[in-house]
């Protein structure tokens, strides 16, 4: 595919530091996040290989944030470490870090006034020199045209961030991130204001990404449903802690998603085209809001 080939610059970057074949792409080796001293995530052990597609399911409050933010490096392992492409965490330089790694966050871009163009500009920083310039402008730029249309966003390349909808500013986030070039991509909530429109879309387009390039991709989610279409693996936490981790089918039962949220056991259905399974949750009784053993 020629819409996200990669500049000369990255393929240089990959010849003068080739990843390890036998490295996994983001591996945690007892690695454990707390908070003034209150574990948010326990000490865990979890391997991600390169071009795998995991989805990070919980409860509200049961660490999956925390857990990206320990592999992003914004939170620092209160104990055990972290290794991206088989190099500790703590070794990559922070341009270092942002070829290998970016982050699409939940509320996607904020809505400033920089221009769409700009914001994709801004994902190339790790490329750029003190003042600015790339070795290879011209393919750059190449780069960020096809990016562009690849997602729609030629028309919209002139107007503002403050100018555009929500979906339209996750989009664009979208695009600065394609722009970084990462080999791992980690996604916070990336669809938690999107219709479903662009729900899909969003998904759509980090899978074909991820299928083209090989991308590796770590999406934390709410919609179980939306988890088993998209993920090839799940890993699911509770309290900080690995309650199951597996393919859809396998982990995706009424049961352990029953226990997992403290609901009914939902009704497991297998999808019409795709055959993954899909959740129909039941009416709950009133709990009066409050989650048995929530505080
Ligand atoms: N900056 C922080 N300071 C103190 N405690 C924090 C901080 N961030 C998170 N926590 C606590 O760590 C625990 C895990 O939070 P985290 O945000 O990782 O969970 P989550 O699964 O992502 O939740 P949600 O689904 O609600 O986004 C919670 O008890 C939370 O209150």
């Amino acid at each position: 595919m020629d819409w996200m080939k990669r500049s000369r610059a990255k393929k240089q970057q990959r010849r003068n530091n080739p990843p390890s074949e036998a490295s996994p792409a983001v591996s945690l080796h007892g690695a454990a996040c707390a908070y003034e001293g209150k574990q948010a995530v326990q000490p865990l052990d979890w391997i991600v290989q390169p071009g795998e597609f995991w989805v990070i399911l919980g409860p509200n409050g049961s660490g999956k944030s925390s857990l990206l933010g320990l592999i992003s490096g914004a939170e620092r392992a209160s104990a055990g470490g972290v290794n991206i492409q088989g190099r500790p965490l703590a070794e990559y330089g922070r341009r270092e870090l942002a070829r290998e790694l970016a982050v699409l966050p939940q509320e996607g871009l904020p809505p400033l006034g920089i221009t769409v163009k700009d914001a994709l500009e801004m994902g190339r920083f790790p490329y750029r020199d003190r003042f600015g310039r790339e070795p290879d402008g011209a393919a750059a730029q190449a780069l960020l045209t096809r990016i562009a249309e690849r997602l729609a966003l030629t028309e919209l390349l002139s107007r503002r961030l403050d100018e555009l909808s929500g979906g339209q500013r996750q989009r664009a986030a979208l695009g600065q991130v394609m722009a970084q070039q990462p080999n791992v991509l980690l996604l916070d909530e990336p669809t938690a204001y999107l219709d479903i429109y662009y729900q899909l879309d969003i998904m759509e387009l980090v899978q074909q990404w991820r299928a083209e390039e090989g991308l590796t991709v770590i999406a934390v989610l709410h919609d179980l449903n939306l988890a088993a279409q998209y993920a090839q693996r799940l890993l699911l936490l509770r309290e900080g802690a690995r309650v199951a981790e597996g393919r859809p089918e396998e982990v995706l039962t009424p049961e352990v998603v029953g226990a997992l949220y403290e609901v009914m056991p939902p009704i497991r259905v297998g999808h019409e085209e795709i055959g993954v399974p899909q959740m129909l949750f039941r009416a709950q009784s009133a709990k009066n809001g409050k989650r048995p053993g929530s505080e």
